[in-house]
């Protein structure tokens, strides 16, 4: 399916033709998109639909078979992740990516601190301890963590783990942040504040945001738009409104998810 982009006004990130091809299996086909640079999108789909390899494809965690990634209108396809990292590209980190041994305090410094020297070694933890102190403590006011600054990685909770994951993107001054389902495993309530948080960040950091998200209430909620892939296609790009009344959307859901997961 060939899938025009949508986008009015300056995007920050453009794909075009982006396809994925895992040997027989075709991962994503021919997936254009814009995203604004003041934009908070969702990217939705049932399982197996291509959102993950997507992400891994914008990010340069994947090589793509066809097509471009441009990332503040360059050509950004072929480039390692670290320098999509370093023009702004940002995602948050996994659980499995913290230090664990650290505090919740360094995790954040030294990733600030990796960020303005532009490479990670070892020795960051025995250098001048505060050395971007100031930012690392704004950073977890932001991200509601200051009550665990002290805290190892460890052993924190799993819904603050996966913010801090946010903050230590956010220690790199991004200016789109990628978020691969940031309330998965999360109860009801952890899911509506950290759906709050998202926004927050988008409208006081005036930053990019797109998110891979299975919750519908969070993704109605606070999207601007919600892009909803199937079967590895580009299948519709609109507002929640949009999308919620949009037949083919509703079918390829129905295919692939239970209706009382949808909430459409
Ligand atoms: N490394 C890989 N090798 C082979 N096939 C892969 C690989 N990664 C993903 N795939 C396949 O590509 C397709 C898309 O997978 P992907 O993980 O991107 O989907 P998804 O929409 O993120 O799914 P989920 O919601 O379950 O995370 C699936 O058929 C998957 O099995």
């Amino acid at each position: 399916m060939s899938t025009p982009p949508q986008s009015d006004a300056e995007p920050i990130l453009e794909t075009r033709g982006l396809t994925k091809k895992f040997g027989e299996i075709i991962a994503n086909d021919d997936i254009s998109i814009d995203v604004r640079n003041d934009e908070l999108r969702s990217i939705i789909g049932p399982n197996g639909a291509g959102k993950t390899t997507f992400f891994n494809q914008i990010a340069g965690v994947l090589p793509s078979t066809e097509g471009t990634v441009h990332f503040k209108g360059r050509d950004v396809t072929d480039e390692p992740i670290e320098e999509r990292a370093q023009l702004g590209l940002g995602r948050a980190y996994q659980s499995n990516e913290l230090f664990f041994e650290q505090t919740v305090f360094e995790n954040v410094r030294v990733a600030a601190q990796t960020a303005e020297i532009g490479e990670f070694s070892f020795d960051v933890f025995s250098r001048a301890r505060n050395f971007k102190a100031d930012r690392a403590e704004e950073l977890l006011e932001r991200l509601y963590l200051s009550d665990e600054r002290n805290t190892e990685a460890r052993n924190l909770s799993h819904g603050d783990q996966r913010r801090l994951g946010i903050a230590i993107a956010l220690a790199t001054e991004p200016d789109l942040l990628l978020l691969d389902e940031p309330t998965s495993g999360m109860g009801p309530e952890a899911t509506e504040e950290t759906a709050s948080l998202i926004k927050e960040l988008r409208d006081e950091l005036d930053i990019a945001i797109v998110l891979i998200e299975h919750d519908m209430s969070v993704v109605m909620g606070i999207s601007d738009r919600i892009t909803v892939l199937y079967d590895g296609s580009h299948v519709a790009t609109g507002d929640p409104e949009t999308i919620r009344a949009n037949e083919e959307v509703q079918e390829a859901y129905l295919g692939g998810m239970k209706e009382e997961e949808l909430e459409l």
